[in-house]
This record gives C-alpha cells, structure tokens and sequence, in this order.
C-alpha cells in the first residue's frame, strides 16, 4: 500500500497518545507487595484432559483458553487467592482499566514479574487482553494484574519490523460502506477484508443507508460475498432497518468498527445505544518528539452485551505491509487456483500459464474480485473521492 495511508496512519497515532499516569503511589505499593510473591511459581498441568494451574500441586484455576489455542506458557507467575478473570478495557500509561464479567471495572497495574517475562514487547499488556488480576484489599477499585491469557485476533500495526497490538481478541471486524453518499466501493471493502483476514479476524459485510437505495440493486454485490462466505449485513442507521439482526451479531462479541469517513459508523453505534459514550473530538495532536508512543484501543461495552473497540486510527482499518506474495492468501476465491500457475512465484498478473488468470477467463473468478487483486499487488490506491 502507498506510503500516504501509513503516514497518516502514524500522525493519528500520535495524535492519539496516552495521558501520563499520576498513579505512581499504587505503582510503588504494588511492586513492594510484589517481593514476597515472585519465587512462587504457578505450573501448568495437564489434569484429567484439561489444562490445569496448579500451584505446588494444587489446581488453582483451570485454563481458559479454546480448543485449538496455543497453549500457555509453563510457568506462570503466582495466583493470588482473589485473583479472577477480567478484560483490559483501556490503557493508560502504566495503568490499565479492568472490567470483570459483571461490568465492575478496576483500575489495575501490571505486577513486575510479568513485565520481565515480556522482554520483547513494548506493552506486556494491551486493551481485549484477558487477563487475571486481583483487586487490592485497601482499596477494591484498584488491583494487580498477574497474567495474561493467550491472545488471538489481534488488530496490530507493523513499524519498523516490530508489531504493535492496538487491540487483542477482537472476534469481527465490521467492513462498514454505505450503498450510496458515499456510493459503495467494492474495492475498499476487498482491501478490508484482506487487513481482516490477516490479523485472523472475522470480516463481517455491513452496508448501511440501505434507505436511499432500492435493495434489489444490492443484490449483486450481496450474493457476490455471501457466496465466498462472508456474512452481509444490509442496514439503515436513519430507518432502522437491519439493526436487529446487527445487535444479534454485536452481542456479547468484541467488534471493530471499520471504514471510509461518512460512511455511518457513529450513526450506527448511536442507533444501536445511545448511551454509548464515544468521544468524537479529536484528541489534539502532541508533538512531542523522541519518545515513543503507542495507541492501543479503548472497548466500550454495549448496553446488549459485547464490546467495541475504537480509536480514531482502527476506523481506517488499514493494510499495514502486506507482502505481494501473499495477497492471494487472503482472496479465498483465487487461492484454489494457485496451484494450476506454472511458475511456483506467479504473482498472477502478467506471468503465462497463470492458473489464476485462466480461471478469470473462464468466469470462475468474478472480475472485478480479480481487479481488487491487482490493485493490491501493485499498491494502487483505491479510489476513495467522494462522487
Ligand atoms: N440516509 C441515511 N443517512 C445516514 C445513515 N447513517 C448515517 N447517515 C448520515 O451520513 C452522514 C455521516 O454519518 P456518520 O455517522 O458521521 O459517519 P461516520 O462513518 O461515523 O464518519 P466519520 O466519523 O467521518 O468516520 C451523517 O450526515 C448521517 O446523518 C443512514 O442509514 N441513512
Ligand atoms: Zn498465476
């Protein structure tokens, strides 16, 4: 992708930045609890099937990762007996905003030890991890983060070879175009849904201001995805239409709001709850140099259960330096064709015996699907000027 979105990409960022904390005391209470707790060693076992936390022995929690996850790592730092299971919803400098199943939030630091088995991340901790923490006695709002679960998901940004996560174990990315003001652009929905299916999110097909349009013209482009398997959604901010079944696909889920400005997406999060408090004013731009900083997202918890996740920069959800090569990975109608190319390196653009290009040809490959490719493995721009 062109060298524009990135840097625009980056000034958000900045723009973006994290206040600094004023929470050293809890900070400094925390790390000294800290000293005694270090040497206690929690082991991972496998107990009758399952992963068990066990501390000498004894199950102490049993591991929640899914089926088909990656393990966690064997040595885990301590449980506190109060620990629990809680989501980051935010972070803010050292300090990171917690929330319980029952919605309790807590204002949580990461215990030290943590910090020390990431070596080669910037943020041990970042907004959708799962994690275990416990609340501190003297103050219950206030806790301790011991662990962080598995992440899977993850919406991140690449520079410099290293990768930020902005946000973990996000289940879908909500493509959100509109079907006229702007008009709908087929190839920015392809483009996202690449990004999507990179960060191994689940791309969900939202076409809003389904109001202006007569739905049957829709059509086309609707079978189109449904038929590559991808959910569409057809919907109306202002009338109401489709917002039921959009709820249904919201609930108890953590979801991304993706897409070109004016397209709805604060309409459609304000129709859907409208206590719902997402700051819209951008944040002013610091312009503090050499010192690093990084956004991570912000969850907001949706009064239908679920959450979504935002920060000005995730809503043009963007590709962030997707080799050529692996384009066609992500195009799930081409990739069944790859194998049929003559030369093993086949970009399928201008190489002879292109098994991806037969395939167009013979109309197994929708055009303009095939169109979408080509932009993005020659890095054009897609066309995003209003008509
Ligand atoms: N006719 C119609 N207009 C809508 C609908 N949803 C949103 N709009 C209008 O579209 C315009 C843009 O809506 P926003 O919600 O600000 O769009 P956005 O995607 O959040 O835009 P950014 O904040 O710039 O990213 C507003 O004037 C809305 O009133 C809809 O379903 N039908
Ligand atoms: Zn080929």
């Amino acid at each position: 992708m062109g060298k524009e979105h990135r840097k625009k990409y980056r000034v958000e960022f900045r723009k973006n930045r994290a206040p600094r904390t004023r929470d050293k005391d809890l900070t400094d209470r925390v790390l000294n609890e800290e000293e005694v707790l270090d040497d206690d060693l929690v082991r991972e076992e496998r107990v009758g099937g399952k992963n068990e936390l066990t501390r000498r022995g004894t199950v102490i929690g049993e591991d929640v990762s899914e089926e088909g996850e990656s393990p966690l790592p064997v040595v885990l730092p301590a449980r506190h007996p109060d620990s629990r299971l809680g989501r980051v919803i935010a972070v803010q400098g050292l300090m990171c905003l917690v929330e319980d199943d029952q919605g309790n939030s807590y204002r949580c630091v990461v215990r030290r030890l943590l910090k020390r088995l990431a070596t080669d991340q910037r943020h041990v901790v970042v907004t959708g991890d799962k994690v275990y923490f416990y609340p501190l006695p003297e103050n219950p709002s206030e806790g301790v983060i011991e662990t962080v679960l598995p992440r899977r998901g993850s919406i991140s940004r690449e520079s410099k070879g290293k990768q930020h996560v902005i946000v973990s174990n996000v289940d879908q990315v909500l493509i959100v175009s509109s079907a006229a003001m702007p008009r709908i652009k087929p190839h920015l929905i392809d483009r996202m849904i690449v990004a999507a299916e990179k960060s191994g999110v689940e791309p969900v097909i939202c076409i809003n201001k389904v109001d202006l349009v007569d739905r049957a013209d829709l059509m086309p482009l609707v079978g189109l995805y449904s038929q590559l398997g991808y959910r569409v959604l057809l919907v109306s901010a202002l009338s109401g239409f489709g917002l039921s079944a959009l709820i249904r696909t919201l609930k108890d889920r953590v979801s991304v709001l993706a897409g070109q400005s004016g397209v709805g997406k604060s309409s459609l999060l304000n129709a859907l709850d409208p206590d719902l408090k997402i700051p819209t004013a951008p944040v002013s731009e610091d312009t503090e140099k050499g010192r690093h900083t990084t956004t991570t997202a912000r969850l907001y918890r949706f009064r239908f259960g679920g959450y979504v996740a935002d920060t000005p920069g995730i809503r043009q959800f963007q590709l962030w330096d997707v080799e050529p090569e692996e384009v066609v990975n992500y195009f799930r109608d081409l990739r069944p064709y790859v194998n049929r190319c003559k030369f093993p390196n086949c970009l399928h653009i201008q190489e002879s015996d292109c098994g991806v290009k037969d395939a167009v040809a013979d109309g197994w490959i929708d055009e303009r699907r095939y169109e979408s490719y080509c932009h993005l493995v020659l890095d054009e721009e897609v066309e995003l000027e209003e008509e």
